[in-house]
């Protein structure tokens, strides 16, 4: 038995969920690019779920049921009060408020289909209530309730501000939505799988995931992105500071993916909203250091950036916090990993790998008063 370090190349599980063939990223058979330019999520939502498009009435339900569900027991906002809730990271927050909902749903131990796909809606709701309600309550303000009217791009941004926003930056974050929603056997897709197969609940699932979401080799590389621009701070300062990265053998966060060695195509997406925006919003700097940053390190080093390079500086541009913006990855990935729940209970089987031991030969015990 011989490990594969990191799992690279094997495959893992069947699923109909998502694809990458040869660069090109799929959800249920419909191409990313044109997703990202003419779906809305609530759409992807559903075809993540359900294997299809939805048609105009069951797209009015699902997104009437989504803006529905988009509140939160009484008992997990009071819970933002038990902690000091500004000293702790929004995914910690996320984690366990995630957890939590699974206590006070009455269905959380109920295994069957129906049950899972209303638990599923319901995460999805409410996740984006948990990270909008997390942001309010650490900056000394009151949790804004969702609007029935508004869609699922609309309400997340209505709730993490208190005022409805404008055209342009729904529409950027309803395409950060979509392209963030589901990308095949990703570790925390993985892991929500692994943790499900065991016949676990769904709460258990994408609390696992979120955890594994969190890293910075993961989801985790958005903020990290943000924080390189701001270490860096000029056009002029890209140069030195990542040839100075390269010489010491540190990582570009935002850059490098284990399936995509020619770059990823959502990348593109994100670069042109973040062109876009940062020029509306006056701070077109920031798009200049990361196309500079992108052009030097991919000249030096034939590193391509993937999704979370350009999605840190369309999130600043909307004006997030930048330890918001793993979390917004998660509300948009909870799509997936519910839709790879959901495929997983409809064909489980115990995940369960095995390990290559490198550890000493067989060996006798020496009892203590002999060591
Ligand atoms: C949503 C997402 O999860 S997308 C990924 C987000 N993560 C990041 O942006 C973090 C930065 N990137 C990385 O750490 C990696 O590219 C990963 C984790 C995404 C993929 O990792 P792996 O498939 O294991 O690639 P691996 O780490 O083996 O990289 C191969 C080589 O490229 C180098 N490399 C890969 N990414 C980077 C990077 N961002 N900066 C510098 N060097 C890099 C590695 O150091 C390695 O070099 P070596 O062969 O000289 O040792
Ligand atoms: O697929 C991966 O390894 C990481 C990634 O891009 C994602 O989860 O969107």
């Amino acid at each position: 038995m011989t490990a594969t370090k990191g799992l690279e190349g094997i495959v893992a599980a069947q699923s109909q969920v998502s694809s990458i063939i040869d660069s090109t990223l799929t959800y249920v058979g419909y191409d990313i690019d044109e997703l990202a330019e003419k779906a809305s999520f609530e759409e992807v939502v559903y075809l993540l779920w359900h294997k299809r498009l939805p048609n105009a009435e069951e797209l009015a339900e699902i997104k009437e049921q989504l803006a529905e569900n988009m509140t939160l027991p009484q008992g997990i906002i009071d819970h933002f009060k038990l902690y000091p809730i500004d000293q702790v990271h929004p995914m910690a927050g996320l984690r366990t408020a995630v957890s939590m909902l699974g206590l006070f749903d009455e269905e959380a131990e109920v295994m069957e289909e129906a049950a899972n796909y209303r638990k599923a809606l319901r995460l999805q709701a409410k996740v984006a209530a948990v990270v909008t309600a997390f942001s309010r309550i650490r900056k000394g303000l009151e949790p804004v309730a969702p609007k029935k009217e508004l869609s699922y791009a609309e309400n997340f941004l209505y709730m993490l501000d208190g005022e409805e926003p404008e055209a342009i930056a729904i529409e950027a974050m309803n395409k950060a939505l979509v392209l963030h929603a589901d990308h095949e056997l990703n570790a925390s897709t993985f892991t929500a799988r692994v943790c499900v197969a065991t016949l676990s609940d769904i709460y258990s699932g994408v609390t696992a995931a979120i955890g594994a979401l969190k890293g910075p080799l993961h989801g985790g590389a958005n903020e990290q992105v943000m924080i390189m621009l701001e270490e860096i701070g000029s056009v002029d300062n890209v140069e030195p500071y990542i040839q100075s990265k390269i010489e010491n053998k540190e990582k570009i966060m935002g850059f490098g993916h284990r399936v995509y060695r020619n770059g990823d195509p959502r990348a593109k997406h994100l670069k042109e909203m973040s062109r876009q925006l940062t020029e509306l919003k006056g701070m077109p700097e920031y798009y200049e250091m990361s196309v500079k940053i992108d052009d030097y390190f991919t000249k030096a080093k034939g590193i391509l950036p993937n999704v979370d390079f350009y999605s840190a500086t369309v999130y600043h541009s909307l004006g997030i916090d930048h330890d918001l913006f793993t979390p917004i990855f998660a509300v948009s990935r909870m799509a997936g990993w519910t839709a790879h729940i959901l495929e997983q209970y409809e064909n489980n089987r115990l995940i369960r790998p095995r390990a290559e031991y490198v550890g000493p030969d067989l060996r006798k015990y020496v009892p203590v008063e002999e060591r």
